[in-house]
C-alpha cells in the first residue's frame, strides 16, 4: 500500500442541520472513491480520495480500509499514525473513540476500541517465541503545551530524541498493558481525565489535540524491534471568524490553524515529488508535528481521515478539509529512508530559516502592491486558514491570497445576513412592545 492513505468521511446530518436545510446536502456520489461537491455559491468540483465514507457508513469498514493496514506494519516494526482531521462537530472523536470506548455496542465501536482489539489479536497469532511488550501514553497539546493524559500534574512535558526510542515525550507516563481490555480500561481512564483538564481551564475539547501513542516491542532470541503507533484526534479546524472568536479564543485558533498548517506542511513535504521539497521537513514547526515526526516520517504508514458534516450550512468549512486532505493526497507517496539524527536536526534548523526567509521574501514583494496593514492581515488570514503555499512560488502565495479572500469575503456576507435578519426581528419585537406601551 502507499504510505500515505486519506479519506474522507461524512457523518449523518444532526437535527439541527435537518431543521435549517431538510434532507438537503451538499455533495453527491459518484462512486466509493469520488464525490462532487456543492459549494456555497452552488459551484460545483469533484474530490477523489482513497475511499468516501458517506452517511451511514460503517466504524467497521473504516477501521478496515483504513487503520488495520497502519496496525499490521506496527506490529512488524513500522511506525504508523492515524489522524482525524475536521472541524468541530465534523465526527473526529466519533470516529475516534466511538460512543465510549468500553460497552460501546460492535456496530458504533470506534477506531481507538477496534485498533486496540487487532492490535492484541494480531499479537495472540503470532510465533509464541517472540515476546511482545506494549507501552501506552495519552497527552493532549493545548496552546503549544505538551499534557500527560494519566498524570495531569504533568502539564508542561518536553519533546526530547535519542537514538533508541527516537522522538518521546520525556517524563509522559506510559502504562505496560497485556491485553486488549486492559488497554481500553486505561484509554477510557485518560479520556476521562481529558474533561477533568477541560474543566481546570476551561477549555473545550475541540481546542486540542488529542495523542493515543502505543509503543509496541518485539523481543526473539537477543534481537529486539519496536514500532510506534500514533492515534491523533486533532482540534477543530474551523476558522476563527466562524466561532466568532475574541481574546482567548482568537490564540486558541491561531495556535490550532498554526499546528494544523505545520501538519499540512509536513505530509506535504513527505509525499513531495520534488527531492529538495522532500527534504524540507519542518517537524519542527509545532510540538504536533514533533512528536508525530517519526510516526510520519522514514517508512512509517500514515492514515488521514477528513471528517465532514454533509449539510450545505457547513459547506465552506467541509470545503477546507476536503482541500487539506487532497493537498496531502494528490502527491503520491514514496518510502524514504531515515536520516541520521544529527543531520535531520541540522536540515530542519536550515529549512525553517528557508522558509521563514522566503516567506519574508514574498509578503515584502506583495508589500509593494499592496500597503502594511493588509500584508499583516494577510499573514493572519494565512495562518488562521491553515492555507498552505510554497513560499518559493509567488503564484502560490497570490493564488492562497485570492483563495482567503474570495473565502473571507462570503463568510462576511453570510454573517451580514444573519445581521439584517436579527436587525429586522428586533425592529419587529421593538414596534410590537411600543404598540403595548401606547395601548396601556
Ligand atoms: N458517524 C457518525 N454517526 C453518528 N453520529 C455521529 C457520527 N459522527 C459524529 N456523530 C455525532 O456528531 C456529534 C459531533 O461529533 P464529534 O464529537 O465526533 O465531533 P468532533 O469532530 O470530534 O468535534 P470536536 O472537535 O468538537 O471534538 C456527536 O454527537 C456524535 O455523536
Amino acid at each position: 500500500m502507499p504510505n500515505l492513505r486519506v479519506c474522507a468521511l461524512f457523518r449523518p446530518l444532526n437535527s439541527k442541520e435537518k431543521s435549517d436545510h431538510g434532507d438537503s446536502v451538499c455533495i453527491r456520489a459518484i462512486d466509493s472513491e469520488s464525490f462532487i461537491f456543492k459549494d456555497e455559491k452552488e459551484e460545483e468540483s469533484e474530490f477523489q480520495f482513497d475511499k468516501v465514507f458517506y452517511q451511514g457508513s460503517e466504524q467497521a469498514d473504516i477501521y478496515e480500509f483504513l487503520a488495520f493496514p497502519v496496525i499490521e506494519g506496527v506490529v512488524k516494526g513500522v511506525n504508523g499514525a492515524i489522524i482525524t482531521y475536521g472541524q468541530t462537530g465534523a465526527g473526529k472523536t466519533y470516529s475516534m473513540e466511538g460512543p465510549s470506548v468500553i460497552d460501546s455496542d460492535e456496530k458504533k465501536k470506534g477506531l481507538l476500541s477496534r485498533v486496540v482489539d487487532g492490535l492484541f489479536n494480531i499479537i495472540k497469532q503470532s510465533d509464541e517465541m517472540t515476546k511482545y511488550t506494549v507501552k501506552l501514553s495519552m497527552v493532549e497539546i493545548y496552546m503549544e503545551r505538551v499534557r500527560d493524559l494519566f498524570d495531569l500534574s504533568k502539564d508542561n512535558l518536553q519533546i526530547k530524541e535519542n537514538k533508541v526510542q527516537g522522538i518521546y515525550v520525556s517524563g509522559v507516563t506510559e502504562i505496560c498493558v497485556t491485553d486488549s481490555a486492559e488497554a481500553l480500561r486505561s484509554l477510557s481512564r485518560g479520556i476521562a481525565n481529558k474533561a477533568v483538564g477541560e474543566t481546570q481551564m476551561n477549555m473545550a475539547s475541540s481546542r486540542s489535540h488529542c495523542m493515543y501513542i502505543f509503543f509496541i516491542q518485539q523481543e526473539l532470541k537477543k534481537e529486539k524491534k519496536s514500532g510506534k503507533l500514533i492515534l491523533v484526534d486533532l482540534a477543530g479546524s474551523e476558522k476563527a471568524e466562524k466561532t466568532r472568536a475574541e481574546g482567548k479564543v482568537f490564540e486558541e485558533a491561531k495556535t490550532i490553524n498554526k499546528s494544523l498548517s505545520a501538519l499540512g506542511n509536513v505530509i506535504n513535504a513527505l509525499t513531495c515529488a520534488s527531492q529538495a521539497k522532500a527534504n524540507h521537513i519542518p517537524y519542527r514547526d509545532s510540538k504536533l508535528t514533533r512528536i508525530l515526526q517519526d510516526a510520519l516520517g522514514g517508512n512509517s504508514q500514515t492514515a488521514l481521515l477528513c471528517c465532514c458534516s454533509p449539510s450545505p450550512s457547513n459547506a465552506p468549512e467541509s470545503l477546507s478539509t476536503l482541500r487539506f486532505g487532497t493537498r496531502a493526497k494528490h502527491i503520491k507517496a514514496s518510502p524514504r529512508v531515515s536520516l541520521k539524527e544529527d543531520e535531520d536536526t541540522r536540515r530542519t534548523e536550515i529549512i525553517s530559516s528557508t522558509i521563514n526567509e522566503s516567506r519574508e521574501r514574498i509578503l515584502e514583494k506583495l508589500g509593494q502592491k499592496m500597503n502594511a496593514e493588509d500584508v499583516q492581515l494577510l499573514e493572519q488570514l494565512l495562518i488562521l486558514e491553515g492555507i498552505f503555499f510554497d513560499p518559493n512560488s509567488v503564484e502560490e502565495v497570490e493564488s492562497a491570497y485570492e483563495d482567503v479572500t474570495s473565502r473571507t469575503i462570503s463568510s462576511m456576507q453570510k454573517t451580514i445576513k444573519e445581521l439584517i435578519t436579527t436587525v429586522e426581528k428586533l425592529t419587529k419585537e421593538n414596534q410590537i412592545l411600543k404598540a403595548a406601551i401606547r395601548r396601556h
